[in-house]
């Protein structure tokens, strides 16, 4: 896709059928992060073949890492050759990590220990993002970091420093704050550890333990101590929740609807928008719920209801983190009034997702208005518009969504970047019913 590319919707659209929706991005980064790490063999499947996920891939290859793949019948399946906690080399360019603060937040912690010297750069959105959330807390660990005046990328990682465990309160509930400083720890002496201000997704401590790492979680706490090592293992990464999202407000708020969403990823620590949708009325089962790898998965009926506007409840927001943008086309669908708090963190995201949604919703239509920390929606009927997504992959996706309500036509700038983490979204939406088209 080039960088112009528009998605249109037209109207009476219902999702029907059963789909699986791609492979879970944080997983997918961690599986790469982690099986370039271990002794041996990693198979991965499911991967998630989003530009994001790739751009990680590619930067562990540049430091001669083995990778195969992604191939095999459904080409998502991966095969790492791992060289070890002390095998990476030196990477002769800059490592691009594109769109994800993900990638670059966990690197940072990883490169952090290496014995070289690494540069990570990232397109315009990440460049924007802040870093000193991770360079504060790996600097008391001994790490030596330069940032951007303003601590945004690119960032200079300097190698052969010592790394020394520390305890870190979490300002910030941000798994990957919580991350960057367990990689970091894995090279660190001694133990390291966070506490984090609100429960966030814990991928990262799961796929530790899977790869043999013993890791200790206690409420919100989690510790590791540096010097083991990683053991290869096969990881089956379910479909993410958070792709899965936007078919589970679309199935809610389009008359007639009735969509199987397959094997999706429902980690405790990720399924707030279950429980939202479920507080705003509506009709969502799980079946055939298993454990995969270490991660709880599930199959997902979502039949359409009478959705009621709530406030939020401030405790799901970091479960639900990346969900909102499309929660809030839930809100204006619903019944009466919708409130968020406590939500400053969307302001950091690829765009300044509560600002950015505000702008479409009024565009559509809906009376919407941002709050330093949140946003309140009111009722109303979506109509067609023009909104700008920012380059935002979850913004151009949640207004796709809205085209199922909307009385007219909606027109979405900027949508090349849905490609980061869901590949083939124009496809697999319109094959369920969604009305939709790219160019
Ligand atoms: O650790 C992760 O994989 C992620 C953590 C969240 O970010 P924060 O840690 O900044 O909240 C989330 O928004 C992001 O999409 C993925
Ligand atoms: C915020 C997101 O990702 P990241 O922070 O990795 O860019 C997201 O995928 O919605």
């Amino acid at each position: 896709m080039s960088n112009s590319v528009t998605f249109k919707t037209s109207p009476n659209g219902k999702l029907t059928g059963t789909l699986r929706v791609p492979g879970d991005k944080s997983m997918s980064h961690r599986s790469i992060m982690l099986g370039s790490l271990a002794d041996g063999t990693t198979h991965v499947t499911g991967f998630l073949t989003g530009e994001d996920c790739i751009a990680t891939m590619n930067a562990f290859r540049k430091m001669g890492v083995a990778i195969e793949g992604p191939s095999g019948a459904n080409g998502n399946e991966v095969t790492i050759h791992g060289i070890g906690m002390h095998g990476l080399q030196k990477p002769e360019s800059d490592l691009d990590m594109g769109n994800s603060g993900t990638a670059m937040r966990l690197m940072t912690g990883l490169l952090a220990g290496q014995s070289f010297d690494s540069t990570l750069i990232g397109d315009e959105s990440l460049s924007s993002r802040p870093m000193n959330r991770i360079t504060k807390p790996l600097a008391s660990m001994g790490a030596v970091i330069e940032t951007q005046e303003g601590g945004t990328a690119p960032l200079n990682i300097k190698g052969g420093h010592k790394l020394t465990g520390i305890h870190y309160d979490m300002p910030v509930a941000s798994a990957q704050v919580k991350s960057a400083v367990l990689l970091a720890g894995l090279y660190a002496e001694g133990e390291s550890s966070v506490t984090e201000p609100g429960i966030t997704r814990d991928h990262s401590e799961r796929m530790l333990r899977g790869f043999g790492y013993d890791v200790t979680t206690n409420g919100n706490s989690m510790r590791l101590v540096g010097g083991g090592s990683l053991t290869a293992c096969d990881i089956d990464v379910p479909a993410d929740i958070s792709s899965a999202a936007f078919f589970m407000v679309g199935a809610s708020i389009a008359e007639g609807s009735d969509i199987t969403l397959q094997h999706v990823g429902i980690n405790p620590t990720r399924t707030g928008v279950i429980d939202i949708l479920k507080l705003m009325g509506a009709d969502i089962t799980l079946s055939n719920q298993q454990e995969v790898g270490g991660e709880p998965v599930a199959d997902i009926r979502i039949r359409s209801a009478k959705l009621k506007g709530i406030h939020f409840p401030e405790e799901l927001v970091p479960l639900a983190i990346d969900e909102f943008p499309v929660l809030f086309v839930a809100a204006a669908c619903a019944e009466g009034e919708t409130r968020l708090t406590g939500a400053e963190e969307l302001r950091v995201k690829e765009s300044d997702r509560i600002q950015v949604m505000v702008d479409g919703l009024v565009n559509c239509g809906i009376d919407a208005v941002a709050t330093p920390d949140g946003i309140i929606i009111q009722s109303g009927q979506l109509t067609s518009g023009t909104v700008e997504s920012h380059g935002d992959h979850r913004i151009a996706m949640a207004f796709s969504i809205a085209g199922l309500r909307a009385n007219g036509e909606i027109t979405i700038n900027n949508c090349a970047n849905v490609n980061t983490s869901f590949p083939d979204f124009i496809g697999l939406a319109s094959g369920v019913g969604l009305n939709i088209s790219a160019k």
